[in-house]
């Protein structure tokens, strides 16, 4: 389905009137396309969800995505870049299409939140979170795999996490799970309305609820359906339907977890207690992790 929406989209340059579905932005003969800057971000948190996230947004007819993360505002050579180079990253758009990008990195990196503003103060910000112990041991997993597929040595991930028998506040994963710490970045700078909290969790049990939610913060009209999903039992997640087309994210997503000791996990578990607490507080609202 991403590359009937592209053609749709090469079909909009060459200013074909659409007899599709897709609403008023393409109705008009003539809609003239081009790349813009993203009217959206989902700026993290890495492992959380992010690609799902984002190809099941693409399933509505008024947004378009960049395919790969874009990492401008986080890493420092991109940055340099400067404006025009981001937006020759993004996709093609029509005027009444929302342009949306995804760059997990984003999240934990201090001076994203302000370079995101001095973009576009307006931009609309999508934070999708999950059980930060799940997340954590995800985000281990990866770059487990990254390592093993590099015949490069890999410790053990009870060895990163613990010091002494105490959980390591270094471990660099494990900060990446303290979205109190991260958000407090963003909302030094963006005001609450503006960040969107989605849950990861609930996205992998049940897509559809999440997508509404968040359709209707992007103020897009409801146009992604529960036909749109449909539990692979293989691969044990949602995948995609479209016009027909049927899509699951590649075998990096959904991968299983390297082992942790109950014991251990108990630990971590007690280590997020606090700070889960004041992510809750933070966003009005709480989860049932661990
Ligand atoms: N529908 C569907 N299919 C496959 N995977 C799904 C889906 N929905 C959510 N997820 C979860 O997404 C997790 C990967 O998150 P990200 O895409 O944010 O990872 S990354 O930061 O971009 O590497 C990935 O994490 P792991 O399970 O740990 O691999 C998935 O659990």
């Amino acid at each position: 389905f991403v590359c009937l929406k592209e053609l749709r989209t090469r079909h909009s340059t060459l200013s074909f009137s659409s007899s599709s579905s897709r609403s008023s932005s393409s109705s008009s003969s003539y809609n003239k396309t081009q790349q813009r800057l993203p009217g959206a971000i989902i700026i993290g948190v890495r492992k959380g969800g992010t690609r799902a996230l984002l190809e099941m947004l693409n399933l509505h007819p008024d947004v378009e995505v960049a395919k790969a993360e874009v990492h401008y505002f986080n890493v420092e050579e991109h940055y340099r870049r400067g404006l025009d180079w981001y937006r020759s990253q993004m996709p093609l758009t029509s005027s009444g299409q929302l342009t949306l990008e995804k760059t997990p990195g984003y999240f934990a990196s201090p001076p994203v939140p302000e370079r995101v503003w001095n973009m576009n103060p307006a931009v609309r910000l999508l934070l999708i979170v999950r059980d930060p112990a799940v997340r954590l041991i995800s985000d281990y997993t990866q770059v487990l795999h990254n390592r093993l597929t590099r015949h490069k040595p890999y410790q053990p991930l009870e060895e990163l996490l613990l010091h002494n028998g105490q959980i390591d506040p270094g471990y660099k994963a494990l900060q990446r799970s303290l979205y109190y710490h991260h958000l407090t970045q963003w909302l030094d700078v963006f005001p609450k309305k503006q960040i969107h909290v989605v849950d990861g969790d609930a996205l992998i049990r049940d897509p559809f609820p999440e997508l509404r939610k968040a359709e209707r913060f992007l103020k897009l009209s409801p146009r992604i359906n529960p036909d749109n999903f449909y539990l692979n039992t293989t691969k044990g997640f949602y995948c995609l339907l479209s016009d027909g087309h049927d899509k699951c994210l590649d075998e990096s997503k959904g991968r299983p977890h390297a082992p942790l000791s109950a014991q251990v996990l108990r630990k971590l578990c007690r280590y997020f207690e606090q700070p889960n607490k004041m992510f809750f507080e933070m966003i009005g609202r709480s989860f049932s992790w661990c």
